[in-house]
């Protein structure tokens, strides 16, 4: 199954009705209503996959009427209810996974059993939902008047605009509509115009799990135009949107003018610490979990491999001086001791080399083909980002170990790459490099990693590798990101927090913090209660 070419798997999704190419209005398919369309690529080999609408303001805000209709009564219908929809709507997206990846890998590029990881993923987020549906509990307060009563309510924000990028073309959505529905809100989505096939044949098994029609409504097009409606209407309101920092303030200002609740998930920019101490294996395999996941291109891959290098200490003694060893209460044999270990610190040089060498064993290519592990970027711009990105850091003085260029496949396949010797003068370093490239730089102490890591305007994830315990809690709590990964590179679940600061974002998804996004307080005083 793996090696299927994509041409018979486009061919076989159709025919079993999962290649969806209008969008979906009111329970209904339906085109651009001037019969535009846009093509769908495969990143892989450039074919044209399908055609979808090219829809604007009027269809966004047919949408959005539809949503408000149906948010009148999917808000009334009991928690147990939307609980079983959602939990029938999982079962049907996990059945069907492996349509679904196929769509993810043919639209998206990603090899295919991670595609399919992504769909059970994508499913997590709304069986999680369907659980906390039913517990979206209230408060009664202790009233500070005998004759009065205090309540607090929770109720569904209304009608919710959610815009997803094209890098998790199931997961970015599923993690936004999930508890948004058990909530009780209603939702338009606006799917990546690069990858809007997954995310029809999803919301096509949400009718077919009795979401009522209206709840779900699928645009795509002018993004910009969808943009613009989503934010000018007082019905939508809630914004949720995964993407650019760029297109995140654009959206943060717009909605503004109605004043909207908003939800953003914004670029990273994560350093992945590698102190001396660590266990050398983990700290490989975590790196490239997090740097080589889709091929780069996720918002919480490393961006910063921060390696710890040999510090240049002046002699024995002050080497034991600084770790606050009693030097005249030591052994001779003691010493000798601290004093050979002192010699091996710094792993940057091993660090390097086995990171180049595990590099160089992934296969790239369709992610069709068995045993690929790194498939295309997304598009040419994703690749001449790339270029740019590694000729700036070149040019100032990084060293390419491995890769660097594009990869011999052609289209959109870039070579796996490591370069060493990265600063913060660099364009890589500061910038998401959203790629497959691996840049190494150098720190001495915990103190300048931690600078290092804290030095950029973005706050999503970041990870760090070491076997001391102190140093693992010390170091995650001054960490400026919404996310710490300890000897860990893969931190992504639907039970915990998924969220950035500063300009990473703002609010979380995921968890049962996701589900206060959606939800409005209301404070309910009962007054004149003493009746006799
Ligand atoms: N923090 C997270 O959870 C997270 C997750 C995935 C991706 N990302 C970030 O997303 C970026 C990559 O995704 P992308 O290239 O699709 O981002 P993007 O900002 O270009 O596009 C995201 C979505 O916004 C839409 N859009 C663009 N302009 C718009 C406008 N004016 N009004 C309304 N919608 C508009 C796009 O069509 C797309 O659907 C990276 O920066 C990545 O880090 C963040
Ligand atoms: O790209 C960002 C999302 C990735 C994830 O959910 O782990």
């Amino acid at each position: 199954m793996i090696s299927m070419e994509s041409q018979s798997v486009a061919a076989r999704l159709n025919s079993s009705g999962f290649l969806r190419t209008q969008g979906l209005i009111a329970g209904k398919w339906t085109d651009a209503y001037d019969g535009k369309t846009i093509k769908v690529h495969n990143p892989a080999t450039g074919e044209v996959i399908a055609n979808v609408p090219c829809m604007g303001g009027k269809e966004t805000n047919d949408a959005i009427s539809s949503a408000y209709d149906a948010f009148k009564s999917w808000s009334k219908v009991t928690a147990a209810e939307r609980s079983k929809c959602l939990r029938k709507w999982y079962d049907l997206i996990v059945a069907h996974k492996e349509e679904l990846g196929q769509l993810i890998t043919l639209e998206q590029g990603k090899p295919l059993k991670e595609a399919i990881g992504e769909v059970i993923y994508g499913a997590s987020f709304i069986e999680f939902a369907a659980e906390e549906a039913k517990r979206v509990y209230g408060d009664i307060i202790p009233s500070t008047l005998p004759d009065r009563r205090l309540f607090v309510l929770k109720q569904p924000v209304g009608v919710v605009g959610a815009i997803a990028p094209w890098n998790f073309p199931l997961a970015m959505i599923t993690r936004k509509v999930g508890p948004a529905l058990a909530c009780g809100c209603t939702v338009v989505v606006k799917p990546s115009e690069l990858t809007p096939l997954t995310a029809l044949a999803a919301a096509e098994l949400s009718l077919q799990a009795g979401i009522p029609p209206g709840a779900v409504n699928v645009v795509m097009g002018n993004a910009s135009a969808i943009g613009d409606a989503l934010l000018a209407s007082p019905e939508v309101r809630k914004i949720t949107f995964t993407g650019s920092t760029a297109v995140g303030k654009k959206l943060m200002a717009g909605a503004a003018g109605t004043v909207k609740k908003i939800s953003l998930e914004l670029g990273g920019n994560a350093p992945c610490i590698i102190f001396d101490d660590a266990d050398l294996d983990v700290a490989i395999k975590g790196t490239l979990a997090t740097k080589f996941r889709n091929s780069g291109q996720t918002c919480v891959c490393a961006n910063r491999i921060i390696v710890q290098e040999v510090q240049k200490l002046r002699n024995s003694a002050d080497r034991r001086e600084e770790k606050q060893i009693d030097d005249t209460r030591m052994t001779t044999t003691a010493r000798k001791q601290i004093d050979d270990r002192d010699h091996d610190l710094g792993i940057y040089d091993k660090f390097a080399s086995a990171l180049s060498n595990a590099v160089q064993k992934m296969q790239v290519g369709d992610g069709f083909h068995e045993g690929v592990l790194q498939g295309p970027l997304i598009n040419e711009a994703a690749v001449q980002k790339v270029e740019s990105f590694l000729d700036d850091a070149t040019s100032k003085g990084a060293k390419v170990l491995l890769g660097g260029k594009r990869h011999s496949l052609g289209m959109n396949f870039f070579e796996p790459t490591v370069i060493a010797d990265v600063n913060s003068e660099m364009l890589m370093s500061r910038e998401e490099v959203f790629g497959p490239v691996a840049p190494l730089m150098r720190f001495k102490t915990e103190e300048e990693a931690i600078r290092i890591a804290n030095d950029t305007n973005a706050g999503l994830a970041a990870y760090l590798f070491t076997t001391n315990m102190q140093r693992s809690w010390r170091v995650s709590e001054a960490l400026e990101y919404g996310i710490v990964g300890v000897n860990e590179g893969l931190v992504s679940t639907e039970v915990a927090p998924f969220g950035g600061v500063k300009q990473s974002g703002l609010g979380r998804e995921g968890s049962k913090y996701g589900m206060d996004e959606y939800l409005e307080i209301k404070y309910v005083c009962l007054g004149n209660m003493s009746s006799n």
